[in-house]
């Protein structure tokens, strides 16, 4: 089955769109990729993206429009891909509540999937994170069951580690990909990947950088490890799995506070870049101090993956480690959550659950995302 992914992460970069060949049955499937397309936001649908995330209240006409505007330029990344028989479409992510003690989770992705479905006349699958989240579960990350499919090694001890705006990990045990998955399979947001460094290069630069290419205004510093220790206290990084989190919390706001204490120890701007990016790196290695065991293999993916100082960050507290990116495995590093959204929909479409109880803590599998046909079309 042809379908088409489309993705836009919490670093609001960009619509990762990806047209890939479906086949097999539940766990068994394998992906083609056919065709692969990044299209850029607008920069004012951009600024209206991050300013709602960073919790500017709006008007109820203000969020109509700004959800027609995002579905719009989802619906346009997905033609410019050509046709396909399903659009799985994650949307983009204003809020995110991970459930606590006291009150369920909420998760909203805008763009909504009955108007992409309309504008490219192809049946589509959205609001992927809703029926794990009613049914207790943190709604994300979504991803680890299709890591487990199509990155799982016959004899490595392997974990996939997503490094968008926000890091995620997926351990995965060895596996030959025959049968059901193994019980041990966990996952679980890591913490701040891209966000802070993102935000603090735009402070630097005016708003002229969006991000540190290749860490190399990082690399002209030194990490403060007094700060690093300081900020790895923090709640998030002591709480067990499961656990998500966003720009709610690793947003501007945590930036500031981070600068401030920074500025109180003389830090300079590429002191302050050195210490985010391998405080990045640090909570990633301590997450892993949580695994069973420590994995063979890391297999990088998302953009912090061309990040070589985050990257020679990351082997220095992780030395045993042979360090890759998802390439290396065949799948692609640039787009693998557009590809797996695109597995996530063939799974709902094929009526098969998506989520894993022990990454989400959903207390039952769910079928994941809702289903818009067009027109009278049919839903299988
Ligand atoms: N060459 C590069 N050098 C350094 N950093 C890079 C490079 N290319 C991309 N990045 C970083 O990667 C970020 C984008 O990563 P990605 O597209 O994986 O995030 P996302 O999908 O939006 O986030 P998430 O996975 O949290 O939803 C950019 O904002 C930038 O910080
Ligand atoms: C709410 C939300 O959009 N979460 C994203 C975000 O970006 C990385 C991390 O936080 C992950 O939990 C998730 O995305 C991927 C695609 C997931 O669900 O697996």
């Amino acid at each position: 089955m042809k379908v088409i992914g489309l993705m836009s992460g919490t670093s609001v970069d960009g619509i990762d769109a990806a047209l890939v060949e479906v086949t097999g049955k539940g766990y068994g499937v394998k992906v083609e990729l056919l065709a692969a397309h990044t299209a850029d936001y607008s920069p004012s649908l951009r600024d209206r993206i991050l300013a709602v995330c960073a919790n500017k209240p709006l008007a109820m006409a203000d969020i109509a429009g700004m959800d027609d505007d995002i579905a719009i330029a989802f619906a346009n990344a997905a033609n410019h891909l050509g046709t396909a028989e399903l659009i799985a479409s994650h949307g983009q992510t204003v809020y995110h509540r991970p459930p606590t003690a006291q009150q369920m989770g909420y998760s909203w992705q805008m763009g909504r999937g009955e108007l992409i479905a309309e504008l490219t006349q192809t049946p589509t699958i959205s609001n992927f994170r809703a029926a794990d989240i009613a049914a207790g579960g943190q709604g994300a990350p979504l991803v680890p069951p299709v890591d487990a499919s199509l990155l799982s090694h016959a004899q490595h001890h392997r974990c996939v580690q997503n490094i968008g705006g926000i890091g995620n990990l997926t351990y995965l045990p060895p596996w030959d990909r025959a049968g059901p998955p193994p019980a041990a399979i966990v996952g679980w947001d890591t913490g701040p990947g891209n966000a802070l460094i993102d935000w603090a290069v735009s402070l630097f630069s005016d708003g002229n950088l969006t991000y540190d290419h290749n860490g190399d205004w990082a690399a002209q510093g030194h990490p403060c490890q007094r700060l690093i220790d300081q900020w790895l206290a923090q709640s998030f990084f002591r709480q067990p799995p499961p656990k998500s989190t966003g720009r709610e919390l690793f947003g501007a706001d945590y930036g500031q506070r981070c600068w401030q204490e920074a500025q109180a120890l003389d830090l300079s701007q590429a002191d302050f870049l050195s210490t985010l990016t391998a405080f990045t790196a640090a909570t990633i290695a301590d997450s892993y101090q949580q695994l069973p065991c420590l994995p063979d293999e890391v297999l990088l993916c998302g953009g912090g993956s061309q990040n070589g100082y985050l990257r020679s960050q990351l082997q220095l507290r992780l030395p045993s480690v042979n360090l890759m990116t998802t390439d290396d495995a065949g799948i692609s590093s640039s787009h693998k959550e557009a590809i797996a959204f695109t597995v996530l929909g063939y799974w709902r479409w094929h009526q098969h659950p998506g989520n894993i109880l022990a990454v989400t803590g959903a207390r039952q599998p769910c079928l994941l995302g809702n289903i818009y046909t067009v027109g009278d079309s049919v839903n299988d």
